[in-house]
């Protein structure tokens, strides 16, 4: 559903990333690694429109979507979370939702009826609790859960998760896990997620893409991709490297 070809962006003489193919296919769970540095969050900003590649495209469903805005990427059905979770700190959790709902896909345009539906979401998110609650009032793992409902909010066909696990402690990773799959299974999204945590990756992926040095060096399986040569060295260099 979701298709690169070619991929290619660069930041003054620094090539962030070389001729990457990618595609995840409908009710994947892809999960995308690589030392830090490797282009995996310039990929999710090429798609998601806020990067304009240099070199080749990405598709949605056949449709190119390269070179149009975010907002309109988001508005054909791609969701996304951010590294540095990035909620408006002034409204409840309810109503961070409901601005999703509202300026989303549902065709909610009523406050009433998008506030019920963030609700729901919130419900799903196991947030219903703090539903009136501020972020700033949040932990780590409610924050985190605050950004993939708020990009649910927006109904999406496939969501970018970034780093949704990091910081987490293993009780809160098996949380995720188990949110991811029913993401998928529920709400019938694709997902493509970034991630550090290998845990979490090698248990919700049925496939993982290896980046390095903007260069797709792996595509398959998790235990094939954790186990290939060009994947131990980059991890291996990426840490005598000091990162
Ligand atoms: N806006 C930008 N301007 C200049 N260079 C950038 C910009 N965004 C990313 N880069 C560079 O592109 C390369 C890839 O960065 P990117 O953030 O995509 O890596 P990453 O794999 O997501 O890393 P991490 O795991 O640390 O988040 C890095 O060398 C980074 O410094």
């Amino acid at each position: 559903m979701l298709k690169g070809s070619g991929i290619t962006k660069r930041f003054g003489g620094l090539v962030a990333l070389s001729d990457v193919d990618f595609e995840v296919n409908r009710g994947e769970i892809v999960g995308l690694i690589g030392p830090n540095g490797s282009g995996k969050t310039t990929l999710f900003n090429v798609i998601s429109g806020f990067y304009k590649p240099d070199g080749g495209e990405v598709s949605l469903l056949g449709e190119r979507i390269s070179g149009k805005p975010p907002h309109r990427i988001a508005a054909m059905g791609i969701g996304r979370t951010f590294q540095i979770v990035r909620p408006l700190m002034d409204l409840t959790l309810v109503e961070n939702v409901a601005i999703a709902v509202l300026y989303g896909r549902m065709g909610i345009s009523e406050s009433t009826e998008a506030k019920d539906k963030a609700y729901e979401i919130l419900r799903f998110t196991g947030l219903a609790a703090k539903a009136y609650s501020l972020p700033g009032q949040l932990v780590l793992e409610d924050r985190k859960r605050l950004e993939v409902a708020r990009a649910l909010g927006s109904r999406p066909e496939i969501i970018l998760l970034d780093e949704v696990f990091a910081g987490l402690n293993r009780k809160e990773i098996l949380g995720a896990i188990e949110l991811t799959f029913r993401i998928r299974d529920e709400y019938r999204v694709t997902i493509f997620m970034i991630e550090h945590v290998m845990k979490a990756i090698m248990e919700s992926c049925s496939r993982i893409m290896a980046l390095h040095h903007g260069v797709k060096i792996a595509d398959g399986k998790p235990e094939e991709v954790a186990n290939h040569p060009e994947v131990i060295r980059a991890y291996l260099g990426a840490d005598y490297a000091g990162n």
